[in-house]
């Protein structure tokens, strides 16, 4: 029987594993999620078929997985008020939670023995596409692992960190890096329409080539470099972009933003401990 798997908070994270479990065929009436407003958990059921309710402290009473998916800054006083609630099922408890450590979790719960996974989830996660980091606090059973990556595998591909701050490069990597890859294709798409394409088409072709380009790369016996090589002709058309790139400093451009991200995953965690 699958595993019943409460939600707490239904944003755009929790949809997106939800949505991408039951299109992998999780049954829905094992899911259950929750969020502050009635209305948007109608359009969910509606939608999804999914259980729901305002309820978080009954929605976790019987779950075996709960999963903490609200934003950050709201994570301690949801914390607060399950404690009680979880320690009568003991239920594996992931967090997607940017930033906040398991010790912070534990403390906030109230109780250092509960079974805590962190994970650094994406939204492609939607359309089975995700990518995902894991790790494991000191009280999760080698089953309980088992079930958390189970779950994100459903979804995307896993990687397991053995050292807590590496999800902050995870989350600097793939947890927020799909936005970094529709801004390009936003770029790409202006840059079309600017060379004269209409802005359907243009976005037509970025969109086609990003797929293109992530599925050759996936794909192919050749690493990315052979590949970016391989649509480069000397004295061509795409050297001549790829050297426009190169002069502006990409590679630093990049490295300074998912610094930046890195950074910000870190000083989530200080700033919310203090409080
Ligand atoms: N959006 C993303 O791409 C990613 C988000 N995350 C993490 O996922 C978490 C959620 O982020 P989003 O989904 O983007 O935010 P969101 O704002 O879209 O969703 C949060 C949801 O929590 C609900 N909520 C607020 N207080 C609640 C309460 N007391 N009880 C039940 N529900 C409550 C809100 O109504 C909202 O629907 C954050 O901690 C974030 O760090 C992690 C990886 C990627
Ligand atoms: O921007 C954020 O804080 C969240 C965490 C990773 C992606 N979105």
């Amino acid at each position: 029987m699958a595993s019943q798997i409460t939600f707490i908070g239904a944003g755009n994270m929790a949809r997106a594993i939800f949505g991408g479990l039951i299109e992998s065929g999780y049954p829905a009436d094992a899911i259950t999620a929750t969020a502050r407003h009635q209305q948007t958990l109608d359009t969910l059921a509606a939608r999804y078929g999914i259980n729901v309710t305002t309820d978080n402290a009954g929605a976790v009473a019987d779950a075996d997985v709960v999963i903490l998916a609200v934003k950050p800054q709201l994570m301690r006083n949801v914390c607060q008020s399950l404690g009680e609630a979880l320690a009568i099922g003991r239920p594996l408890i992931i967090s997607v939670a940017a930033g906040i450590t398991v010790d912070t979790l534990a403390d906030w719960l109230d109780d250092p023995t509960l079974p805590i996974v962190r994970c650094m989830p994406n939204t492609p996660s939607l359309v089975g596409t995700g990518a995902s980091g894991l790790f494991a606090g000191q009280q999760v059973s080698a089953e309980q692992r088992e079930l958390a990556e189970s779950l994100m595998r459903a979804v995307g591909i896993v990687e397991w960190v053995e050292e807590e701050t590496l999800l902050s490069a995870v989350t600097a990597i793939a947890g927020s890096a799909p936005a970094y890859f529709f801004y390009m294709i936003e770029a790409l798409e202006k840059a079309g329409v600017a060379r004269g394409l209409s802005p359907d088409s243009s976005r037509r072709l970025a969109i086609q080539t990003a797929l293109g380009a992530a599925r050759m790369a996936d794909q192919s016996e050749y690493d990315p470099e052979t590949l970016k090589q391989q649509v480069m002709s000397p004295k061509g058309t795409t050297e001549r972009a790829i050297h426009c790139f190169e002069q502006a400093g990409l590679e630093r451009i990049v490295d300074d933003a998912t610094r930046a991200c890195f950074d910000r995953a870190e000083e989530l965690a200080r700033e919310l401990q203090q409080r």
